[in-house]
């Protein structure tokens, strides 16, 4: 165990928050201008939510998800998970601590899908090629895929498959945090809904904490327990579906209750796990 396993350990489990966020700036120079994507922006995540992360195009959702994640670094501003500062992690801490799922499911077209999964276990070379093909075997299950999948390669699985696969090696370590960028885009809506049912299976078995983005009203407020709205360069609201709906911003009335908002309040009614 490393020093910092030990110092994470040592801290009390209730009620800490998964991810804090403090402050934090996000800014791109070019050549021609300084562009602020985040301003001073405070978020919290609790552990065992599903926090869903909504926003105008370029408001930085993906930013956000790459800088929890320890891709990209703020301007300034902290962030910190489980309690320890992200930049104290190791690349190692932070992955078997965090999940993703990129938006485009992203498996390396060369390998099978079982290698795909097994790869950020099999990079750790920790364990004997066996017991990660084992490790890589269970997670393959878990996410509904079957084992003669096991040896496929991408090319030959559906859109549905490939996010199974992408989220099975999100899972291969077992982090306590799962970021989902777009989940169930370019899914058709029966993939999309047995994804959905997955992700609401997975969260509650495996007692995860989700960060989400997602255009997707469906996927929002089936999976949701809040929303996090981004607007003017910071989280302007953050709380349960039906509190943030009754804000009175622009961002949020065109949202969810413009053109899309007899559907917005139709899937409010559908899904009580959203209230
Ligand atoms: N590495 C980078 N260099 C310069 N600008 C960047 C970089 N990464 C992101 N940006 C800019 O930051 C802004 C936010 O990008 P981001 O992809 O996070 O937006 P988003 O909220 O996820 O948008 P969308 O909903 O359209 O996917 C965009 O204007 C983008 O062009």
């Amino acid at each position: 165990m490393s020093e910092e396993d030990v110092a994470v350990s040592q801290l009390p489990e209730a009620d800490q928050p998964m991810v804090e966020i403090r402050k934090l700036w996000s800014v791109f120079e070019t050549a021609e201008r300084r562009v602020v994507i985040h301003r001073d922006l405070d978020l919290t995540v609790k552990r065992g939510e599903i926090l869903s992360i909504v926003g105008g195009s370029g408001t930085g959702k993906t930013v956000l998800l790459r800088q929890i994640l320890g891709l990209e670094r703020p301007a300034q501003g902290e962030i910190r998970l489980l309690g320890q500062p992200l930049e104290k992690l190791s690349s190692k801490g932070a992955a078997s601590r965090i999940g993703m799922l990129f938006q485009h499911g992203a498996l390396f077209s060369a390998f099978s899908v079982l290698e795909n999964i097994a790869f950020p276990l099999r990079e750790l070379k920790t364990l004997p090629t066996a017991l990660v093909r084992e490790a890589a075997m269970v997670k393959l299950q878990m996410v509904g895929l079957k084992a003669t999948d096991a040896d496929k390669m991408p090319a030959e699985l559906s859109g549905g498959m490939i996010k199974r696969a992408a989220l099975a090696r999100a899972l291969i370590m077992d982090p306590p945090l799962l970021l989902l960028d777009e989940p169930t885009a370019g899914l058709d809506p029966d993939s999309s809904d047995a994804f959905v049912r997955l992700l609401r299976s997975l969260h509650r078995d495996l007692e995860l904490t989700v960060v989400m983005v997602t255009h997707d009203l469906d996927t929002l407020f089936e999976l949701s327990t809040r929303i996090a709205v981004l607007a003017e360069q910071r989280v302007i609201v953050a709380g349960p579906p039906k509190e943030v709906i009754g804000v009175p911003h622009p961002f949020i009335q065109d949202f969810f209750l413009g053109e899309r908002g007899q559907r917005a309040m139709e899937l409010l009614r559908e899904y009580p796990f959203a209230i």
